[in-house]
């Protein structure tokens, strides 16, 4: 019965707002986490239709001493609706659900009849139809084989690999290779593919294909003396994505504040076999830029929390209920932005640092283009000489870009890269990429880091000073020359 339990208690603490489905699901204890969670979706789906038979059966007012919450109720009734019965031992609580077996069945076939369905499943809340036109997406883990070796594979499980660019809705075994991602295969969005090999070796990696958007841009070096920080990295999908573009050649740093999830980043990176991979759980906001162990990173790849608002093929919306509060929902999101803002400008503090990509699973402008302007225009773009990438270097096949009405200069708007659920068929997503510029023009209109640099001399900002010294070698060698 500790199951029930257990499910009934992550429902009662959806309800109270304590957290979303997969936090709460996190905190089951390991062994009932798989089957808890099963049975916590079912129950979601089924919600409304449950509460009602459970009403209209009278069973919490004739079972109250029994049935202690009506969570608690629903995932019982639940398992002898639609599963195989209570999977628990006899007792006083079975017992006071299965006595009124025939009552709820027939409930359950009242409802059926009144809808006009046949089968079960059509009482089901439907799922955000947006996530229906997801394929179901598969990077291939390229450092252990290839995407001919993979598509063989696939094949050779009964699959057809076509030349096309969406998967038929009605054709379950065709695949095709994505036209953005060169790693990446497409499926139909029902198939599972969680107890393939190729999953439980780490070949392949589920992952949606806006999620691979940000390791592509960040375009990471391939060199032995290559260093890279992706800054917020569990569970991990992007890190071995970098790890694989860096064909496991030099060092990516991967930070993970939390240690929970720190764990789970190194069980992924030593499943994928990323092994140029250093993990480190810190906050990366405390990290020192000045740190030699990172006085060589060029590259910076920044995934920072969000609001999630772009993903839709998850069930946390079935909680959302409508009354949420619009006011904590804005100053929710005002948060985030500002803790992004920071992430961004702590990144551009990296002394060597050269190609910074930020990017968020929002659809919200707030978290999205309105930190990019701010970073932009902060002290440490301006010191440090960032702009944006140009779209050139952004996924330029890539049709749908920023909000131009969200930016300072709509212009910038090209350099930026959204996707939208239910019509590129990828989860909501953004993406953006900031870059050192030190050309000799640039410099110029910064005068006034030039006189803090003559000022301050070793104590100015980093960077700038780094510029200006290269600059001054030039100007003397060619006078020398
Ligand atoms: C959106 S998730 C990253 C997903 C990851 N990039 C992936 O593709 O698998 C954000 C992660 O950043 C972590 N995080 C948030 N703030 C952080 C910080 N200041 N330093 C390090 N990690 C942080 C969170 O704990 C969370 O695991």
């Amino acid at each position: 019965m500790n199951f029930y339990f257990a499910a009934a208690e992550v429902l009662d603490r959806l309800d109270s707002k304590k957290g979303s489905i997969k936090g709460l699901i996190s905190t089951v204890a390991e062994k009932d986490r798989k089957r808890t969670s099963a049975l916590v979706i079912q129950t979601l789906k089924y919600k409304p239709v449950l509460t009602d038979i459970i009403d209209q059966a009278n069973l919490m007012k004739e079972e109250r001493k029994k049935l202690t919450s009506l969570n608690l109720a629903l995932v019982l009734v639940h398992d002898v609706l639609f599963c195989n019965g209570i999977q628990a031992g006899d007792g006083p609580i079975k017992q006071a659900v299965l006595r009124h077996k025939t009552r709820l069945h027939g409930e359950l076939q009242k409802i059926k009849i009144k809808r006009g369905v046949k089968f079960d499943e059509d009482l089901a809340q439907n799922t955000d139809e947006r996530a229906a036109l997801i394929p179901r997406y598969v990077r291939i883990n390229t450092l252990l084989w290839d995407i001919d070796e993979a598509v063989q594979h696939f094949v050779s499980k009964g699959f057809t690999l076509k030349n096309i660019l969406q998967i038929s809705p009605t054709s379950k075994q065709d695949f095709a290779k994505d036209e953005h991602i060169p790693s990446l295969l497409l499926f139909h969005p029902d198939i599972s593919f969680q107890e393939d090999d190729a999953y439980k070796s780490g070949k392949v990696i589920l992952q949606d294909k806006a999620s691979c958007f940000p390791a592509v841009v960040l375009d990471p070096p391939v060199s032995p003396n290559g260093a890279v920080i992706d800054a917020t990295s569990a569970p991990g999908n992007k890190t071995s994505h970098l790890s694989a573009l860096m064909c496991n050649a030099g060092t990516l740093f991967a930070l993970e504040r939390d240690r929970k999830r720190f764990s789970t980043l190194k069980t992924m990176l030593s499943k994928a076999k990323c092994k140029n991979v250093e993990p480190v759980n810190a906050d990366f906001l405390t990290v020192d830029p000045m740190d030699n162990k990172y006085s060589q990173v060029t590259h910076i790849l920044l995934d920072p929390s969000c609001s999630g608002s772009g993903i839709v093929n998850r069930l946390d919306y079935l909680v959302e209920s409508e009354q949420k509060a619009e006011l904590a929902h804005e100053e929710r999101l005002h948060k985030l932005a500002s803790f992004q803002l920071m992430m961004i400008k702590h990144a551009m503090k990296f002394p060597a640092v050269q190609r910074i990509v930020y990017s968020t699973c929002s659809v919200h402008a707030v978290e999205d283009e309105h930190v990019v302007r701010a970073a932009l225009k902060s002290d440490e773009a301006l010191s440090g000489h960032f702009k944006l990438a140009p779209q050139s270097q952004v996924l330029p096949q890539w049709k749908r870009r920023g909000y131009s009405s969200e930016m300072d200069d709509p212009s910038h708007a090209a350099s930026l890269v959204r996707c939208l659920p239910g019509e590129d068929a990828t989860n909501g997503f953004f993406v953006s990429c900031f870059v050192r510029d030190i050309s000799e023009q640039e410099l110029g209109a910064h005068q006034d880091s030039k006189r803090k640099i003559d000022e301050l001399g070793e104590d100015a900002d980093i960077p700038t000073a780094q510029i200006m010294k290269r600059r001054k070698k030039n100007k003397q060698k060619k006078k020398r020359g």
